[in-house]
């Protein structure tokens, strides 16, 4: 896998975010909050979809304060739920009467209930996605958009320590990638991106800790641990940089974007798998 080097010498198609909507799932904390703060600080106004109602409703109110009153609205919504998330994708069209982009982000590391892992970092995804995708899409009477979809590095190769875990994020990537290209073939006018940060500091990155958590691979976290090693943690803000270029370059589309302590790229796939031949 060929990382390219992006270098940001400009695009023409430049996204202004002011007066546009957002929608941010898992934006209570860790990188959904970041992707949210960096979009009011371009100009966007910022629905935060999270099942952390505590922790939303105070972000809520330190967001208003610090980017001016109703610029960011608070949710309770787990997206696992297809109820909970249609009705605050519905009350958001309702306060805001539009989304411009959508930002799948909550995500979680459960090895041992795998179920709840896939219904959460892919079903839901998909779900998210496809709920933005009806609005936004033009035949539909919609305005185009952009959604933006959190993978991982795990999203391009595996995790030893959570085989459930690199699965949906294997899932994230290619279900992106494909329906990018069904967008632009079928002329929706939305784009649908990519991210694929590297280990960040955030919760979750306690998780590798936690048997609970990894349940039958506990026992490889000295794996994980030397995985850091070679990949050293990212901060909030470097991946939240990345996040902004997929939503502001209207050029990308079908973009994975790797964030990485040694740099940002976008992921070059090759078009022919690389195959030792074998004699049967
Ligand atoms: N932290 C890391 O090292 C990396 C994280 N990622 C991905 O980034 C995304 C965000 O992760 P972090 O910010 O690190 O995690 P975090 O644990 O700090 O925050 C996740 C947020 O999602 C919310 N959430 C969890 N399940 C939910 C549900 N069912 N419905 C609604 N909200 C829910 C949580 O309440 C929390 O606010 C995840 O998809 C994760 O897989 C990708 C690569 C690296
Ligand atoms: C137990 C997992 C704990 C936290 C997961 C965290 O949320 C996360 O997603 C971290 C992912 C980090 C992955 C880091 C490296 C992965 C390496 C291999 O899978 C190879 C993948 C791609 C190539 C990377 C490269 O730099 O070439």
């Amino acid at each position: 896998m060929v990382f390219g080097k992006f270098e940001q010498a400009g695009s023409l198609w430049i996204m202004a975010l002011n007066g546009k909507v957002a929608v941010v799932t898992g934006a209570a904390q860790g990188l959904g909050k970041g992707f949210v703060e960096i979009l009011l600080q371009n100009g966007a106004n910022v629905a935060l979809l999270d099942l952390n109602e505590k922790a939303g409703k105070d972000l809520e109110e330190n967001l208003n304060k610090a980017y001016g009153a109703d610029r960011a609205h608070f949710y309770t919504a787990d997206v696992s739920s297809e109820q909970q998330f249609k009705d605050a994708f519905q009350k958001v069209l309702t306060k805001f009467g539009r989304v411009d982009i959508f930002c799948n982000n909550a995500g979680i590391v459960n090895e041992k209930n795998w179920e709840k892992t896939v219904s959460i970092n892919l079903c839901a995804v998909v779900r998210g996605t496809y709920l933005a995708l009806e609005h936004m899409k033009k035949e539909n009477g919609g305005q185009g958009g952009v959604i933006v979809n959190v993978a991982s590095l795990a999203g391009l190769g595996p995790l030893p320590s959570a085989p459930i875990y690199t699965a949906t994020k294997h899932g994230v990537v290619g279900f992106s990638r494909a329906l990018s290209m069904a967008s632009q073939l079928a002329n929706y006018g939305v784009r649908i991106n990519v991210l694929c940060p590297t280990f960040v500091r955030t919760a979750l990155i306690d998780t590798f800790h936690s048997e609970e958590l990894t349940g039958q691979f506990f026992n490889l976290k000295t794996v994980t641990e030397s995985l850091l090693d070679k990949h050293p943690l990212v901060e909030v803000e470097d991946v939240a940089k990345g996040f902004l270029l997929l939503v502001k370059d209207e050029s990308l589309n079908g973009a994975v974007l790797a964030v990485r302590s040694t740099g940002t790229g976008i992921v070059s796939f090759p078009t022919e798998i690389p195959k030792t031949p074998v004699s049967l």
